[in-house]
């Protein structure tokens, strides 16, 4: 009986594993799907484009307007060229059509709708969402001499008589005209008058800025934007201009539904900043090591010049930046809280060269154009990918050679709010995780865009041939099951553990309670240990189980639905861990002088390269992506085994617990590839494609610094601070309170995850410090948005 009893056991056992397996599976084949779908939207929208580009042929020059349109460029713009898109989109509105263009940051979609409002006939109206923003550009039109104003609540009576008429006029030098998307939706005057303007042919056309807005799928979904729907119908012949740096395939669907404009004519610029070199650095366990990471980076390779450090919270920046003062380290602070004069002289102070570090919460978001940062530094990860390329991309906007640095940390994932939710934190922390694929590649799949990794061009830390990093793989089954019977020993005790006290107990501190009588306390080092973690959350071993209170959502870590597999099976796990190249010799050096053509010396590399790392790097730049994404993790069974094709790259393993040998580690991977969403460790070789790129161009100077009132969002929540920092008592407000989001799960999750005095209770992640939510936030407190 026994035996049939131990056959039953292993049966289940088996049906339990290929259940999971079959959940894999089915994830990957829904997120297949779904990136199936965007393709094929991408794919319609460029093939209904080419069959008007067949009939028309947007780029070329010999249209009514063109040669208007070149004089006024340099006549009044003062600028030689236009770049790549702004000549198709120009002709498009110019030639009466509905257009959209999705282009990055600084890619220069202004003079998109400015060039055409100065050659067309009557009044461009643009439809933007801050008065910062409208600010800035009415004061670079000024100094054009092109006649723009903007109609808000401090508009004086006279001045809005004398605009009323400018828009009916004909004799009116009035080109442009800006207003909030609150100013149409809620002054009926104002939308008679477009009515009046619109009888008498001076509505030239309609710009929307910002166009995500329209739609609730997007982070900034606005909800005077879905106003703008009734645009079209009320004023079918006006050309409708929509402008983003944002937008996903669905975002556009929506929008385009939105704003009764199925057939509008698409450009989408490449999101490809290639000057931008990406990289991810373990983050250091606490904040004075932290700091003198981030200065010796600061004060080794960018001396002198100019950068930003975004950090998670009010209270972090004001740490860092006095840390950064502290280390002789020229730094001014910028957050929601500060006086907006405060915000304005730093901004100023930064814009000038006076301070040479900004150290921001988010709110110091849309309206920098200062075009020659040389960095910008994550001290904690951003929220979603979105968030992250926004921010990083406030780098080398003056197109030369600037670093954007990420400090990953688990506790600063451990982290998410209404606007990104779980699934885009995981698509961020998976980012962070990985440690071969190219990052611009992996941005590029989050954007629904293909570019080849060997068109990084050495310009991440993974396609670096000067890395002084390389990887060595290591079996972590035995670190993955103490973490699994840290949680075991939890639930026959019934606690609950946070992350936190996961990784104390695990390294022995802590609670007796949680104290396994088998395990050895763990000598790795923090990093790694959040690593692993990180890496068990990603691919299942490990689940987050939330709990809400009335004021605070906690998470929980609870085994996840792949535990069994490697506590009963024979399942191994190796990693590949990134760590110093043995003899690297390369210090941190200044940043090279900016060229256009940022590519490290392959030569001078192979002499800071130990064999291994070379045969590491080539692997990175010159493999298909298929031998890149699925490199990582080995995960071996004796029922099922899983080569996730290790790759290309052993050097041998290595004892993570042997304090001599210890590595320099940085990061490690998950088995699959996918940013938005958890990964599986069965990954079919033939997953993976290869990608085309598409490369963004813009050859186009940018060497002006716009004057721009700072912006601010002033949304405000609790910020959160992990760790080990303990936290004053604080009191949370009642609105405070009621902001919850729903997490993937479809929970609720409510946006502040923890507080102080939840903390004290449950020894939970500790909150401590504000923080700022996204830009382009409503109810902004510096009344930036006007109705
Ligand atoms: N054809 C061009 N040649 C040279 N400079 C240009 C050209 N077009 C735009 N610029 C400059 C003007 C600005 O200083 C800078 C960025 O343009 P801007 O229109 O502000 O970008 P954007 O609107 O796409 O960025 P953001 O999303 O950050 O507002 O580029």
């Amino acid at each position: 009986m026994d035996a049939y009893r131990e056959d039953l056991r292993k049966v289940k056992d088996e049906l339990t594993e290929v259940e999971v397996l079959l959940q894999d599976l089915l994830d990957r084949q829904s997120s297949l799907l779904q990136q199936k779908d965007s393709l094929e939207k991408i794919l319609r929208e460029h093939s209904e484009s080419s069959k008007e580009d067949t009939a028309t042929d947007w780029n070329k020059n010999d249209f009514l307007w063109s040669s208007d349109l070149n004089d006024k460029l340099k006549s009044v713009f003062k600028l030689e060229k236009l770049r790549p898109m702004q000549l198709q989109t120009m002709n498009v509105t110019l030639s009466g059509k509905d257009c959209m263009l999705i282009m990055p940051t600084g890619g220069g979609k202004s003079l998109c709708f400015q060039l055409p409002a100065v050659v067309s006939k009557g009044i461009t109206l643009v439809v933007s969402p801050l008065i910062s923003l409208m600010e800035d550009q009415l004061m670079a039109l000024e100094a054009l001499d092109v006649h723009a104003t903007t109609l808000n609540a401090s508009t004086t009576t006279a001045e809005a008589k004398s605009i009323f008429d400018g828009m009916t006029n004909p004799k009116a030098t009035l080109k442009l005209l800006y207003v909030t998307p609150e100013k149409l939706a809620k002054s009926k005057r104002f939308m008679n008058k477009l009515e009046k303007m619109y009888q008498v042919g001076r509505f030239a056309r309609l710009v929307i800025d910002e166009v995500h807005c329209c739609s609730q799928w997007g982070h900034d979904f606005r909800p005077d934007y879905k106003f703008l729907g009734i645009m079209k119908r009320q004023f079918p012949e006006v050309p409708i201009l929509g402008l983003t740096a944002t937008a996903t395939v669905n975002v556009l669907e929506d929008v385009k539904k939105i704003l009764n404009i199925p057939k509008c004519q698409l450009f989408r610029a490449s999101f490809n900043r290639p000057n931008l070199y990406y990289q991810v650095r373990p983050k250091p366990a606490t904040q004075i090591e932290a700091l003198d990471e981030i200065q010796k980076i600061i004060q080794s390779r960018f001396n002198g010049q100019s950068g930003i450090v975004y950090c998670f919270s009010r209270k972090d920046s004001e740490e860092v930046t006095s840390g950064l003062q502290k280390r002789g380290i020229r730094s001014g602070c910028y957050h929601a809280n500060l006086s907006s004069q405060e915000r304005s002289r730093i901004h100023h102070m930064w814009s000038t060269g006076k301070v040479l570090v900004v150290v921001a919460t988010i709110a110091f978001g849309m309206g920098i154009d200062k075009p020659n940062v040389r960095f910008v530094i994550h001290h904690s990860i951003s929220k979603s990918m979105e968030n992250l390329y926004q921010e990083s991309g406030r780098a080398g906007r003056d197109e030369q050679r600037s670093e954007c640095i990420v400090f990953y940390r688990l506790a600063d994932t451990m982290v998410f709010t209404e606007q990104t939710g779980l699934k885009c934190l995981y698509g961020i922390l998976a980012y962070c995780l990985d440690s071969k694929r190219c990052r611009r590649s992996m941005i590029a799949q989050h954007f629904g865009e293909s570019w080849d990794a060997s068109q990084c061009d050495g310009m991440c830390d993974h396609c670096d041939l000067n890395s002084i990093y390389t990887s060595t793989t290591i079996d972590i089954t035995n670190h993955c099951k103490n973490v699994l019977a840290i949680l075991k020993q939890a639930t026959e005790t019934d606690q609950r553990v946070t992350a936190l006290k996961l990784v104390d107990s695990w390294f022995g501190k802590g609670q007796a309670s949680l104290k396994v009588k088998d395990i050895k306390v763990t000598t790795i080092s923090k990093e790694k240990a959040d690593i692993i973690i990180g890496y068990m959350l990603l691919n299942g071993y490990l689940k987050e189980d939330f709990h809400f209170t009335a004021y605070t959502t906690i998470s929980y870590i609870l085994p996840g639905p792949k535990a069994n597999l490697l506590l009963n099976g024979n399942r191994q796990i190796s990693f590949e861990f990134k760590v110093k190249a043995l003899g690297a010799t390369k210090t941190l050096k200044s940043s090279p002088a900016p060229t256009n053509t940022p590519k490290p010396s392959k030569e001078s590399t192979k002499t800071h390269l130990s064999s291994n790392s070379v045969s590491h790097n080539k692997l990175s730049s010159e493999s298909s992506s298929k031998q890149i994404l699925n490199s990582s993790a080995t995960i071996t069974s004796s029922n099922h085994q899983n080569n996730g094709n290790l790759g290309n790259v052993k050097s041998g393993k290595t004892n993570l617990e042997t304090p001599s040998k210890k590595p320099k580690l940085v990061v490690i991977n998950r088995e699959n590839s996918q940013l938005s969403s958890f990964t599986t460790d069965h990954v079919s070789p033939n997953k993976t494609k290869n990608n085309n790129c598409k490369s963004f161009n813009s050859k186009g100077n940018n060497s002006k610094i716009k004057k721009r009132k700072p912006v601010i969002s002033d949304s405000d929540s609790d910020g959160l601070d992990f760790g080990e920092l303990s936290a004053p008592k604080k009191k949370v407000s009642k609105k405070e309170r009621s902001k919850n989001t729903i997490n993937s799960q479809g929970k609720k999750i409510a946006k502040e995850r923890n507080s102080a005095s939840e903390q004290a209770e449950t020894g939970g992640l500790n909150i401590n410090g504000s923080i700022d939510s996204v830009p382009i936030c409503i109810g902004d407190s510096d009344s930036d948005f006007d109705t």
